[in-house]
C-alpha cells in the first residue's frame, strides 16, 4: 500500500465551511515542506499555501446544486520563482511521482475498500495543477484539524467513475517558455486518461455490498471514507460573486483531444497577456503607474499579480493594498484607502487628517512601513483627497517627494464611475487632475484586449461605443432587444439599480418571498447634533439601514471590515438567529464536535469562566469600550421577540461528519438537544448567524453582532452615530457598488441613471449579451466627460510606454527614491503591545480564547 498522500471528501453546500471539509491524510509532508523551506512567509497564510509545495483541497463549483455530491480534489504545484524554482521543482517532481501512485492507490479498489455500496459512491474530480492563478488554499492548521475531524468518523467510501483532470501549466509562470518545471509524466493527458481508464475500469466490478466496513478496515484503507451527505434545506448558491475562478463547463473550455467526460468542470489557469505582463515589469522596475484598460481588460486580475510580486519585492507588509471602495478591495483583499491610512471619511483638510493619523498608532506605522500604494478602481477617489493624501504621506515620512517617495500603482477606468460628488457648487475632481498626480505618475498605460466578452465581440463593440459616450442608432436598437426576460435556469441573477430606494424595494421583495416572518432590528442612533435636518441627511448617508429586515435565507452583505477575511463587501446567507452566549458553544462545538457534553455543561455553569470567555471575545480598543453599552443594549432580548428552536441547518457540520457508530451518533444528538435548551433559555437577543463566502470559495459561519458608525467633528466627537448591524440585504445592489464585478447573469434597469458612466458600468458587469437583460435603455443615459476622453486622448499602450523609457529605472530618475521603506524614525517612540489572551487557559476555555484572538488578527 503507498503511503496516503491525501483525500479528499464529498462535497454538498454544507461542506463550504470555514472549517475546511478536505483532509489531508499525510500531513507530515506539508509540514514538514512548509518547515524546511527558507522562503515560506508565516505571517501570511495566503502566503504561504500560494508557495507551498501541495495545496491539496476540496472545491465546490458556485453553481453545484446543495443536493449535488459533485467533488474537486486540487493538487497544486507550486510556483518556481527566479532563485529557488530548479530545486523546488527537483523536489516537486520527485514528490508528484510518488503522488501518481497514491492517486492510483486511493481510487484503485483494493482488498481493504472493494466492498462498497455504490449508493454512496461519489464522483470526484482530481485536478492536478500548477499553481493555479486563484489558488484555493488552505490554511496548515486548519488542515490539521479537519484531519482530526475526519479521523474519528469513520464513513462510505468515494469510489466509482472518477475524473481526473489535469489543469493547463500555470501561465503566470514566466519561466514557462524557457523552463517549464511542471514534471514529466503530470502534463501528460494521455497517461491520466490511461489512468483514469484503468480506475474507472476496475471500479465497474465493485459489487454494491454495503455494511461490512469496519471500522478497522476504514483505518488501514488508503481510501479515506465519507458519508452519503444529507441534503440541507439551503442552497449555498449566491446570486452574484466577485471574481470567481474560471471554472468552466467542459464543452466551453476543454481541449477536444482530453475528450473528458461532459460534465467534467476544469479550472483554466489564466495566463497573463504580453501587455499585462509588461505592467508587471515596469511595476517591478520602481516606476510609479497608471493603468487603465476599458471594463474586462483585466486590471483587477493583473493588479493580484501585481501585488505579489510587489510583495515579493518589498515583503508584505510593506506594500499598502487598497482600493477607493470596500468592494472593489474585497476584490483584491484589501482596504479601503480611507480605513488603511487613518483618514476615516477624508473630511476636514490635510493637516487635520494628518493630526488624525498621528493620533493613531496603528495607521503612523502603517504609512512608515509603506514601500508601495496601490489603489484599485481610482476613478472614484477624489483628486483633492488624493492630495491631501499626498501631503500626509510627506509629513508622516518627513520625505518631501511625492508621497514621501512611497511606489504607487493605480489602476481604473475613468470612463467609469467618478467619484460621488454631493456638492453641485464643488463639482467632481478627478484624480488625474490633482496636483499630486502630475507630480508622482511616471507611466500612464492602456490595456487594450478585453477579455471578460471575448465570447460575444459584437458586445464588446456596443460596449466600447457606449463607454465613448456615442452610440449610433443601431447599437442603441441592439441594446433595446435585450429587454427580454432571462432563462430560468439555476442561477438567480443579480440585479442593478442606480438608486439606493429601488435597490431597497427589490431587496424588500426577494425577502417577502422567503418562508416564515422577518426579524426586525431597529438601529440606535445617538450623537451630538441638534439640527434635525442636517442629522436626518448624515444619517441617511450610512449604508446600515435604520431598520433591517432578515429571514434565513436572506443574502446579506458585511458592510464593515471585521477582520482579514470578513471584510466590507463579503457576501453572505443568514442560516438562523441566536445568542452570543449560545454562538460561543456553538462555536466550541463546531470545532471540536467530539468535545463531552460534561466539559461544554462545567463551562455552562462556570460564570466566572463565562465572563471571561465573553470579554476575550470583546473588542478592547478605546471606542469599542465606550460603545460597549450602546451594544449592550442593542443585543438584549426585547419581551416580545418569539423564540424558536434552532434549525437543523446549524448543524451541517455534525451532518457531515454522519458517524457510524452509535456511541457518537447519540453524543451528536445529545449535543443537539444541549445546544437548543440553551438557546431556547437563553436571555439574549437573537442575532443573525451568517455563513459567509470567502474568497478563497470557502465558508465562514460568524454570528453577526452590532456595530457602530459615526460622524465626528474635529474633536471625534460624534455628530451623528448609529449602532446596528452590519448588514444590509444583497440581492440587488446599486450600479455604484457592482463596480469591478463580473456577472455571468445580470438584469439591469437603467431607469433612474443620473450620471455619466453609469450605464457603462452596469452593463459592462455582464459576460455576454446571453446573460444579461436591459430594461430601460435609452441613448440620453449614455455619457462621457469631456475631460476624461482628453485625458484618455494622452494614453499609451504598455509597449509604446516601455520604449519610451529607455533603460533608468525610476531609482536613478528621482531624486532620492527609496525602493525601500522609510525610516522608521519616530517609530522607535512607541511600543506596540500585542493582544494576549485574557488568561492563558487549558481546556475548552483557552481553545477558545486562543481562537478569538486568532481571528482578530
Ligand atoms: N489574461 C487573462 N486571461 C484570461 N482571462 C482574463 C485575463 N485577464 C482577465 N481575465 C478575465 O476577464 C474578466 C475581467 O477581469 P477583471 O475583472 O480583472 O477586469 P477589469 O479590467 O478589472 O474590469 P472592470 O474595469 O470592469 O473592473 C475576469 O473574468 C477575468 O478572469
Amino acid at each position: 500500500m503507498g503511503k496516503r498522500l491525501f483525500s479528499g471528501n464529498s462535497s454538498n453546500s454544507s461542506h463550504l465551511e470555514k472549517k475546511p471539509k478536505t483532509t489531508l491524510v499525510d500531513l507530515e509532508d506539508i509540514d514538514r515542506l512548509l518547515s524546511e523551506s527558507d522562503d515560506w512567509d508565516d505571517s501570511e497564510d495566503l502566503e504561504i499555501l500560494n508557495n507551498s509545495a501541495f495545496n491539496i483541497t476540496s472545491r465546490n463549483q458556485q453553481s453545484v446544486p446543495s443536493t449535488s455530491s459533485d467533488q474537486k480534489i486540487v493538487v497544486s504545484i507550486p510556483d518556481c520563482d527566479e532563485t529557488n524554482g530548479t530545486d523546488k521543482s527537483k523536489e516537486i517532481s520527485s514528490m508528484i511521482d510518488d503522488d501518481l501512485d497514491n492517486i492510483l492507490d486511493k481510487y484503485t479498489p483494493s482488498s481493504n475498500n472493494r466492498n462498497k455500496p455504490t449508493d454512496f459512491a461519489q464522483k470526484p474530480t482530481v485536478t492536478l495543477a500548477a499553481n493555479p492563478l486563484i489558488g484555493n488554499v488552505s490554511n496548515p492548521t486548519q488542515l490539521v484539524g479537519t484531519s482530526r475531524f475526519h479521523t474519528e468518523t469513520q464513513t462510505v467510501p468515494i469510489q466509482n467513475n472518477i475524473e481526473l483532470q489535469i489543469a493547463e501549466q500555470n501561465h503566470m509562470d514566466r519561466k514557462w517558455n524557457s523552463e517549464p518545471h511542471v514534471p514529466e509524466g503530470i502534463d501528460d493527458e494521455d497517461m491520466l486518461m490511461q489512468m483514469q481508464d484503468e480506475i474507472n475500469a476496475e471500479n465497474e466490478n465493485i459489487k454494491p455490498i454495503p455494511a461490512d466496513i469496519t471500522d478497522d478496515m476504514a483505518q488501514d484503507s488508503s481510501i479515506e471514507m465519507y458519508a452519503e451527505q444529507p441534503k440541507t434545506k439551503l442552497s449555498n448558491k449566491f446570486t452574484f460573486a466577485t471574481q470567481l475562478p474560471s471554472v468552466v463547463d467542459s464543452k466551453d473550455g476543454t481541449p477536444e483531444e482530453l475528450n473528458l467526460p461532459p460534465n467534467t468542470k476544469i479550472k483554466i489557469p489564466i495566463r497573463l497577456s504580453v501587455e499585462q505582463e509588461q505592467i508587471i515589469d515596469l511595476a517591478e522596475k520602481g516606476y510609479n503607474i497608471f493603468y487603465t484598460g476599458s471594463a474586462g481588460t483585466g486590471k483587477s486580475i493583473l493588479l493580484k499579480e501585481l501585488i505579489k510580486r510587489l510583495k515579493k519585492k518589498y515583503g508584505p507588509q510593506h506594500v499598502a493594498v487598497t482600493a477607493s471602495t470596500g468592494l472593489a478591495a474585497c476584490n483584491i483583499g484589501g482596504f479601503t484607502i480611507h480605513s488603511y491610512t487613518g483618514i476615516g471619511l477624508g473630511k476636514g483638510d490635510a493637516d487635520v487628517l494628518y493630526k488624525k493619523v498621528r493620533r493613531s498608532k496603528k495607521h503612523l506605522r502603517r504609512w512608515e512601513e509603506m514601500s508601495a500604494l496601490v489603489v484599485d478602481e481610482i476613478s472614484m477617489l477624489d483628486g483633492d483627497l488624493l492630495d491631501k493624501l499626498d501631503t500626509i504621506a510627506q509629513k508622516v515620512r518627513r520625505n518631501h517627494e511625492p508621497f514621501g517617495g512611497i511606489q504607487l500603482i493605480f489602476c481604473g477606468d475613468f470612463f467609469q464611475l467618478p467619484p460621488v460628488s454631493k456638492d453641485p457648487m464643488n463639482p467632481t475632481k478627478f484624480a488625474f487632475e490633482s496636483n499630486s498626480w502630475k507630480s508622482s505618475i511616471d507611466i500612464t498605460i492602456m490595456l487594450e484586449r478585453v477579455f471578460r466578452q471575448q465570447g460575444d465581440l459584437k458586445f464588446i463593440d456596443m460596449l466600447n461605443k457606449m463607454r465613448l459616450g456615442s452610440i449610433d442608432e443601431e447599437t442603441e436598437m441592439e441594446f433595446k432587444k435585450l429587454n427580454r426576460a432571462l432563462p430560468d435556469d439555476d442561477i438567480i441573477p443579480a440585479e442593478l439599480y442606480s438608486t439606493r430606494r429601488e435597490v431597497d424595494r427589490a431587496n424588500g421583495s426577494r425577502l417577502a418571498k422567503l418562508p416564515g416572518k422577518s426579524r426586525i432590528f431597529k438601529a440606535i442612533d445617538g450623537g451630538d447634533l441638534q439640527d434635525k435636518d442636517l442629522r436626518d441627511k448624515l444619517l441617511q448617508n450610512f449604508l446600515s439601514p435604520q431598520i433591517l429586515h432578515l429571514k434565513p435565507g436572506a443574502q446579506v452583505m458585511m458592510i464593515k471590515n471585521i477582520d482579514a477575511t470578513l471584510v466590507n463587501g463579503s457576501l453572505g446567507k443568514v442560516i438562523d438567529f441566536m445568542d452570543a452566549d449560545t454562538y460561543l458553544f456553538y462555536d466550541v462545538i463546531t470545532n471540536n464536535p467530539e468535545a463531552p457534553l460534561e466539559n461544554l455543561d462545567a463551562l455552562r455553569n462556570d460564570p466566572a469562566k463565562l465572563e471571561m470567555l465573553r470579554e476575550a471575545d470583546n473588542d478592547d480598543d478605546d471606542k469599542a469600550r465606550k460603545n460597549k453599552m450602546t451594544k449592550e443594549s442593542f443585543s438584549r432580548l426585547s419581551s416580545n421577540e418569539v423564540v424558536t428552536e434552532l434549525d437543523d441547518n446549524i448543524f451541517d457540520f455534525l451532518a457531515d461528519a454522519e458517524p457510524n457508530d452509535q456511541a457518537t451518533r447519540d453524543n451528536i444528538k445529545r449535543k443537539r438537544a444541549w445546544l437548543n435548551e440553551l438557546h431556547l433559555s437563553s436571555q439574549g437577543r437573537k442575532l443573525p448567524l451568517v455563513r459567509f463566502k470567502m474568497a478563497d470559495m470557502t465558508t465562514r459561519t460568524v454570528l453577526v453582532e452590532p456595530e457602530e458608525w459615526a460622524i465626528e467633528d474635529e474633536k471625534e466627537k460624534p455628530l451623528v452615530s448609529r449602532v446596528q448591524l452590519p448588514l444590509m440585504l444583497a440581492w440587488s445592489l446599486s450600479i455604484h457598488k457592482s463596480q469591478g464585478q463580473t456577472l455571468p447573469k445580470v438584469k439591469v434597469d437603467l431607469g433612474r441613471v443620473f450620471e455619466k458612466g453609469q450605464a457603462y458600468v452596469a452593463l459592462s458587469r455582464a459576460v455576454s449579451r446571453e446573460g444579461l437583460q436591459v430594461i430601460n435603455f435609452s441613448r440620453t443615459k449614455v455619457g462621457a466627460h469631456d475631460k476624461v476622453v482628453q485625458f484618455y486622448n494622452t494614453l499609451t499602450s504598455a509597449e509604446t510606454a516601455l520604449a519610451k523609457l529607455g533603460n533608468d529605472p525610476p531609482e536613478k530618475k528621482r531624486n532620492g527614491y527609496k525602493p525601500q521603506f522609510a525610516p522608521k524614525t519616530s517609530l522607535s517612540r512607541y511600543s506596540y503591545s500585542k493582544k494576549k489572551p485574557a488568561t492563558k487557559e487549558g481546556g475548552i476555555l483557552g481553545m477558545l480564547m486562543t481562537r478569538k484572538e486568532k481571528s482578530k488578527h
